[in-house]
């Protein structure tokens, strides 16, 4: 898994490898301009001219003499360059390292043979040591133009632009964007989002889009959009977070994010927030194949007309490896789903006693309710039946609402229970935590769905998964990581009706092989995400089950 971090976490590491004397800000900041120029040319190399393209007259010298040479080397001056067309840029640098980075790009660029104008926001006189350094650097052979958005934009209109780097603000934007910054940005986005626009510039973002909080992915009013964000050492939580949608979350400003080392060692961080990815040791779980040693899952089914999100939850219990899978079914509704399954077994649990008494048989070790469960008195004695009998278990939909409603029924709550909600249901569940969450920002770092998970999981005392493409995942003990379904990994089409349902399933069957209540969460929400991109588009959620060899023989057979 890939830790994502916060700012403060991010220069806790920087901090630690300057005092340790292993490198020097200003070499850290040459890494991360010379990374952002490797980044712009891998995504479009068509920029990087007739001598960098990667041919055999790739260039082997390092980007700074004496520095460490991490990214590929540039030319020292346009005379290095072979004929090739004069590209233009402008860098848009701010006051802090942000704007340091912007100027090592703009020096990297313009050593390149490309015309590079730059817009410096703020006070140079109050920058820090490094970033001044370079924008003193810069000076020795070009200008500054002071920040006058009605400049910048008479500059990129007027003039044919490739490249619009923006280094106004990093992992420091403490507070909203300044108007003179949000003006800027209102010329931005009509043109980043004219996709159509074959020869618009192409824009990049060091570090993170300005106006994006590197933490919680929040727009603190008037973010830079961008193509192509860059960051350094880590991704930042802010890049992977949607927080409430457009005109909100990282993901949407970011483009495509791209992460370069700058030569920082890993730090173990305690309470960072990883990017999931499944570990070989869960997957080795899926290579023994005794049926009783995978456990049984418990799955409730709703009443007559009402069954088949729990057939569909079943079906995708088995289908990720429960041993055996049971519906219990009211008796009402019995014909109806008998009809229907073959491989799950079925049992009649018309009430709540009678769950009890299923339940005596300590062999249905995890449990999945409330896909069209019902909302009555009779469920909600079924969930607290549920809850009593102290097994794994995942509570959705219906059951996620009863537990909103019934404080006495919360409180039931174990560590071994997953709650999965939509925002709908979080904000029924922990509306004071949603409530923060929907609150306009007025800071960084600023409130953000990790925050509102981490809270609410400490609050109920058990996992809590909170869904979205930016699905997060966290344990009462501030564990926490995020499921993404976005930048390479978007599958729009699986916000399909059900789709929630089979996620049940799997955590349930997951919980049924006897996997902690976390790895089973996280590694269902990441396979319910494989199945989908590997279906693709026209999906509905019957697929998702059926996708799940597929997605596993693949898994397992990496190497
Ligand atoms: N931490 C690290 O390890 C590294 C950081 N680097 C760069 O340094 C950046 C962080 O630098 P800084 O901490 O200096 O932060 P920034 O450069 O992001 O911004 C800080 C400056 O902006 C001002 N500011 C913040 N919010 C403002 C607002 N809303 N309106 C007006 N002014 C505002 C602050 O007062 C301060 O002057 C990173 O994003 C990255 O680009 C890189 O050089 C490489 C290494
Ligand atoms: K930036």
């Amino acid at each position: 898994m890939t830790e994502l971090l916060t700012a403060a976490q991010m220069r806790a590491i920087e901090t630690a490898a300057i005092e340790s004397g292993e490198v020097t800000g200003l070499e850290l900041m040459e890494r991360a301009g010379a990374g952002v120029v490797e980044a712009i040319f891998e995504e479009w190399p068509e920029l990087a001219g007739a001598d960098a393209a990667g041919g055999e007259g790739g260039i082997a010298r390092p980007a700074e003499k004496g520095g460490v040479a991490l990214h590929p080397a540039l030319p020292d001056s346009p005379q290095d360059i072979c004929e090739q067309k004069k590209f233009r840029a402008v860098v848009l640098c701010g006051p802090g390292n942000n704007g340091g980075d912007g100027f090592v790009v703009a020096r990297l660029l313009r050593q390149r043979g490309w015309e590079v104008e730059v817009f410096l926001y703020g006070d140079a006189v109050k920058m820090p040591p490094d970033a001044k350094a370079n924008y003193e650097r810069w000076l020795e052979n070009a200008g500054v133009h002071r920040w006058d958005d009605n400049f910048i934009e008479d500059t990129l209109d007027e003039c044919d632009h490739d490249l619009v780097v923006d280094a106004v603000f990093g992992t420091g934007l403490t507070r909203l964007m300044p108007d003179d910054t949000e003006r800027t940005w209102h010329g931005f986005v009509p043109r980043v989002f004219s996709w159509h626009q074959k020869d618009r510039p192409k824009y990049v973002a060091v570090d993170i889009p300005s106006g994006i909080c590197s933490d919680s992915g929040r727009n603190l009013e008037g973010a830079f959009p961008t193509d192509l964000t860059v960051s350094f050492h880590r991704a930042k939580i802010g890049h992977y977070l949607l927080a409430k949608g457009p005109p909100d979350g990282g993901t949407l400003w970011c483009g495509k994010v791209v992460v370069k080392d700058i030569g920082l060692k890993d730090a173990c961080i305690a309470d960072a927030v990883r990017l999931f990815d499944p570990t070989i040791s869960t997957l080795t779980k899926f290579s023994d194949t005794h049926k009783y040693s995978h456990g049984h899952a418990l799955i409730l089914a709703g009443g007559p007309g009402r069954t088949g999100a729990a057939r569909m939850a079943a079906r995708g219990a088995l289908r990720v490896g429960a041993g055996l899978v049971t519906l219990a079914v009211p008796p009402a509704a019995q014909k109806e789903v008998a009809a229907q399954v073959t491989a799950i077994m079925l049992r009649q649990v018309g009430d709540a006693t009678a769950l009890a008494k299923v339940l005596e048989d300590a062999r249905f070790n995890a449990i999945g309710l409330g896909p069209a469960l019902g909302l009555d008195e009779d469920a909600a004695a079924l969930v607290a039946t549920a809850l009593e009998a102290g097994r794994a278990t995942v509570l959705d939909a219906d059951a996620l609402t009863l537990l909103a409603k019934d404080a006495a029924l919360f409180a039931k709550l174990h560590d071994k229970c997953v709650l999965t909600p939509h925002a709908g249901e979080f904000k029924r569940l922990f509306p004071d935590i949603a409530a923060k969450l929907e609150a306009v920002p007025t800071k960084g770092p600023a409130y953000s769905k990790v925050d509102a998970t981490r809270e609410a999981a400490k609050r109920a005392g058990c996992l809590v998964l909170f869904k979205g493409p930016d699905t997060v995942i966290a344990a009462p003990d501030g564990r926490c990581s995020i499921n993404s379904a976005q930048y390479e990994r978007a599958a729009p089409w699986l916000a399909t009706a059900g789709s929630g349902d089979v996620l049940t399933g799997f955590i349930a069957g997951l919980l049924a092989r006897g996997i902690a209540p976390q790895q089973a969460a996280e590694t269902a929400a990441w396979l319910h995400v494989e199945c989908a991109l590997d279906f693709g588009p026209g999906l509905i959620a019957e697929d998702l089950p059926e996708q799940l060899p597929n997605v596993l023989r693949r898994l397992l057979s990496r190497p």
